[in-house]
C-alpha cells in the first residue's frame, strides 16, 4: 500500500498514527491536506462511524482510508461519554470543556469507583464502497483523575491515570503511550491483520 488517506479531523490521533504507520512504510495523508470536511457522526457505535468517515474519505479522495473513532467510558457514568466523547460538552468538541465537564460529573464519585477505559476502532477501507472493510478494536483501562495532569496527548489524556506507570496518559511520551494505548493496540492489530485484504482492488 503506497498511500492512506487518514480520515481524520484531530490532530492528536493524525500525530500519534502517523508516527506508529510512518517506520513500516506507509505514508499516511490526513484528509486536511485534501481540505476534507469533517462528515456527520451518526452512527451508535465506534465500528458505525469509523466506517463511515474512511467511506467519506475514500469517496472524496480515491484513496484507500483508514478512520479512528475512539473515546472514553466511564464505569461510574455507565459508559458516557463513549461515542459522545468529542461532543461532550457540546460543539464544536472542545478538550478542555470536555474535560471540566467530565470532572465535574465526577465530582461525588469516590476514589474506589473511578475505573474508566479508552476505547479505539479503526477501520480501513480499500475504496468507498468495499464490503469487507478491515476492522481493529483496542481498549486502555484506568481511572480518572481529580484533576488534570501532565501536557502530552490531547483529549482526555491529562484525566486518565495510567496505573501500569502511575502516572497520566498525558505524562508519557508518544512511544510510551502507543505500547499502551487502545489506539497502539488497535493499530498493531489492524497491521497483523492487513495481509487478509491485500491486493486493494475493487
Ligand atoms: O488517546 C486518546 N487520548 C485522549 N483522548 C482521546 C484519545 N482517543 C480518543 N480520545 C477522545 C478525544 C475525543 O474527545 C474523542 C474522540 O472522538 P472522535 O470522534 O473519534 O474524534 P474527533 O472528532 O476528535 O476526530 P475525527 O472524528 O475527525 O477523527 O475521544
Ligand atoms: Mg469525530
Amino acid at each position: 500500500m503506497q498511500q492512506l488517506v487518514l480520515a481524520s479531523g484531530n490532530a492528536g490521533k493524525i500525530r500519534e498514527l502517523s508516527a506508529m504507520l510512518a517506520p513500516i512504510g506507509i505514508e499516511v495523508l490526513p484528509q486536511t491536506a485534501f481540505r476534507i470536511p469533517d462528515v456527520e457522526e451518526t452512527g451508535l457505535s465506534f465500528v458505525e462511524n469509523a466506517i463511515l468517515k474512511a467511506r467519506h474519505a475514500a469517496k472524496l479522495t480515491g484513496l484507500p482510508a483508514l478512520a479512528d473513532d475512539s473515546g472514553l467510558e466511564v464505569d461510574a457514568l455507565n459508559g458516557a461519554p463513549g461515542i459522545y466523547s468529542a461532543r461532550y460538552a457540546g460543539e464544536p468538541s472542545n478538550d478542555k470543556a470536555n474535560n471540566d465537564k467530565l470532572l465535574a460529573e465526577m465530582n461525588a464519585v469516590e476514589d474506589s469507583k473511578r475505573g474508566a477505559r479508552f476505547c479505539c476502532v479503526l477501520a480501513l477501507v480499500r475504496h468507498a464502497d468495499d464490503a469487507t472493510p478491515l476492522i481493529a478494536e483496542g481498549y486502555w483501562r484506568g481511572r480518572i483523575l481529580r484533576e488534570p495532569q501532565g501536557q502530552n496527548g490531547f483529549g482526555y489524556d491529562p484525566l486518565f491515570f495510567v496505573p501500569e506507570r502511575g502516572c497520566a496518559s498525558a505524562e508519557l511520551n508518544k512511544e510510551e503511550k502507543a505500547a499502551l494505548s487502545h489506539r497502539g493496540q488497535a493499530l498493531r492489530e489492524l497491521l497483523r491483520r492487513l495481509p487478509e485484504k491485500l491486493p486493494i482492488t475493487r
